[in-house]
């Protein structure tokens, strides 16, 4: 075996989009109960890892405004070797294109690319299901990521169930704002009580985000980004923004919508993917 393989090679860390985000209660250490759908997207971030011998986990280029012990990669990799006392270091490189704070959950897909890869390059031999225990230990989100297809999700959005959706075309916009997760989750009127549906109720179109109307009222930037989309098709808002996305069945109706906004708005065309493009990797071998 080549055990060298996959170092210094680039491993894609894909976005993701909430197709609907509903709250339905909220657990007593105040984390909130939800149901999702996650929808894997072929836009990445892209990380590449270069093997050490002093031990250490760095970044070859730290991301401007993220100190380098505080960011999601580093600490996905000390979380693998306190987890399971392996001594080997890494420097990590991040090609970072998925905007920050914006719903499509990249840094949550960095730490989960980390995870994966580097429980390979070290030979640690962790199961999924441990590395998408660890991963949550970092983020509500990283999870899915390890889990590493479209997926219907309960709990915090760790309890996931794959899903098989039609690989549709994606225009999102995000707009001139960073909405922190933590401050919509915490507002006082934001919808907790949600009923609960099932998988067949959201293909019959109930797709709601209940962190929408919050998040529109408090950032205005949003709910325009909303109103500009909706000129092409219904709008809605991915997580807890700051991102807002339309689908469309072909990519020239998905281009032109991408046109006529591209002059005003951050804009980005994504297709949807069943399964992750770092999976769509991993069994390229
Ligand atoms: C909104 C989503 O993006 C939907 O996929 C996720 O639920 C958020 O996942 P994330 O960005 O990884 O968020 P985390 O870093 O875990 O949480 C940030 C903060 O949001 C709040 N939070 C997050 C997730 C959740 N289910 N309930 C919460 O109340 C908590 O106060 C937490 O401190
Ligand atoms: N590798 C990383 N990439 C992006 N952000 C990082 C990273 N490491 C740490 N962070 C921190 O995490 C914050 C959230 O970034 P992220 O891009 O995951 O937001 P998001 O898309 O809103 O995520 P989510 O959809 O999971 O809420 C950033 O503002 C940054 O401070």
């Amino acid at each position: 075996m080549d055990f060298m393989a996959g170092w210094g090679e680039r491993w894609p860390a894909p976005a993701k989009l909430n197709l609907m985000l509903r709250i339905t209660g909220r657990r007593p250490d105040g984390y909130h109960l939800l149901q999702t759908v996650f929808q894997m997207l072929d836009l990445c971030d892209w990380l590449t890892f270069h093997p050490v011998d002093d031990g250490r986990v760095t970044l070859r280029n730290p991301i401007s405004g993220v100190p380098e012990q505080d960011d999601l990669t580093v600490r996905a990799a000390n979380l693998l070797k306190s987890h399971t006392g392996c001594v080997r270091g890494v420097c990590i490189d991040i090609e970072k294109n998925l905007p920050m704070g914006g719903g499509l959950g990249g840094g949550s897909s960095d730490a989960a690319t980390t995870l994966v890869v580097l429980n390979r390059l070290w030979g640690l031999g962790l199961s999924k299901r441990e590395l998408m225990d660890l991963g949550l230990r970092l983020g509500a989100d990283v999870p899915v990521f390890v889990f590493g297809c479209s997926a219907w999700g309960e709990g915090v959005g760790e309890d996931l169930q794959a899903i098989t959706l039609p690989e549709q075309w994606f225009v999102i916009i995000k707009p001139d704002c960073h909405v922190n997760t933590g401050e919509i989750f915490s507002a006082e009127n934001l919808t907790r009580n949600s009923a609960v549906i099932t998988m067949s109720d959201f293909l019959a179109g109930d797709n709601r985000n209940d962190c929408s109307e919050v998040v529109c009222k408090l950032y205005r930037p949003v709910k325009d980004a909303i109103d500009a989309l909706s000129f092409y098709a219904e709008a809605r808002l991915t997580g807890t923004g700051a991102c807002v996305f339309a689908q469309f069945c072909n990519k020239e109706d998905a281009e032109s919508a991408l046109e006529g906004l591209k002059d005003r708005w951050l804009v980005f065309l994504a297709k949807g993917s069943n399964q992750s493009a770092l999976y769509k990797k991993l069994e390229q071998g």
